[in-house]
């Protein structure tokens, strides 16, 4: 099917309201026999799994499980060696306008010579283009964006002057402008406090009310796994993927991290 025909057929589902079920189909990204080898290391095999819309997945694993790995490999950001990640019928990796990325801290230059509301707006780049007046309702929805994360008195701060989990809801501010269908976070739960992880997750769950489609990778198999619908467990393969209970078992557990964790119960999940 042509990307055209998709929307028509998209399109036409709007106009019809289709059931619940078709709609989740047509806004699940699939990934098929996604395969990545860096230089000697084999980082993922076939993976074989989807990230469902209206749901907040959780890509969860050891330490060089392949987590960060996956979400690079789904927007093209690295080689891969088989499969891809498919969006309506499409390669997601020749999407990108309809995803917000979110990388890890430690990929982002902190002391780049940008206010918090310089990073929010260029969330509106790709809709505005390059050299380009911002409009007003870009204006807007960067204000809103700021003010949903609590951070709108920090507006004009260098970002090299925020703490770690200001930083962390400057960049989800700026993933909320870019008006995403798909959200993608890599490790964005790292060195924050509760208050904050908490407000980051009331806008994750607020993204997946809203039908769209959510995968946070999360090396912490904590408190934090309990906010989850969904999970998808590596360990270079695919070890499960489903609701949480289906994949928090003892068994499931013991596969990928071997010896390292103690059993959750399905209480605890
Ligand atoms: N650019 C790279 N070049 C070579 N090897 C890499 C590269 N990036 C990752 N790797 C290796 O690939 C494997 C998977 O790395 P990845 O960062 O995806 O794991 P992860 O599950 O996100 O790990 P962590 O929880 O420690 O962040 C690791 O063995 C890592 O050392």
């Amino acid at each position: 099917m042509t990307t055209a025909t998709f929307r028509k057929v998209d399109s036409m589902l709007k106009d019809y309201e289709c059931g619940d079920n078709c709609r989740s189909q047509i806004k699940t990204v699939t990934i098929q026999q996604l395969g990545v080898q860096y230089r000697m290391v084999e980082a993922l095999k076939n993976i074989n799994c989807d990230i469902q819309p209206g749901k907040l997945t959780g890509v969860i694993g050891p330490n060089g499980a392949g987590k960060s790995t996956l979400i690079k490999a789904m927007l093209g950001l690295v080689p891969t060696t088989s499969g891809t990640a498919m969006y309506q019928g499409q390669p997601l990796m020749e999407q990108l306008e309809k995803v917000a990325y979110v990388p890890q801290r430690s990929q982002i230059d902190w002391t780049y010579p940008a206010t918090v509301w310089d990073v929010v707006m260029m969330g509106r780049v790709r809709k505005t283009g390059w050299f380009r007046r911002f409009s007003t309702v870009s204006r807007r929805l960067a204000a809103e964006a700021l003010e949903r994360v609590g951070m709108s008195e920090f507006r004009s701060r260098p970002i090299g002057q925020l703490s770690g989990g200001q930083q962390q809801r400057v960049f989800l501010a700026r993933a909320l402008t870019e008006e995403a269908e798909i959200f993608c976070f890599d490790e964005p739960l790292v060195g924050i406090d509760k208050k904050t992880e908490a407000v980051i997750f009331d806008i994750f769950h607020e993204l997946a009310d809203a039908g769209k489609t959510l995968v946070v990778v999360n090396h912490d198999l904590g408190q934090a796994i309990t906010n989850f619908d969904n999970l998808i467990l590596l360990n270079r393969e695919l070890i499960a993927s489903g609701s949480r209970q289906e994949v928090l078992s003892a068994e499931n557990l013991q596969r990928a991290y071997g010896g390292q964790v103690v059993f959750f119960s399905e209480q605890a999940a």
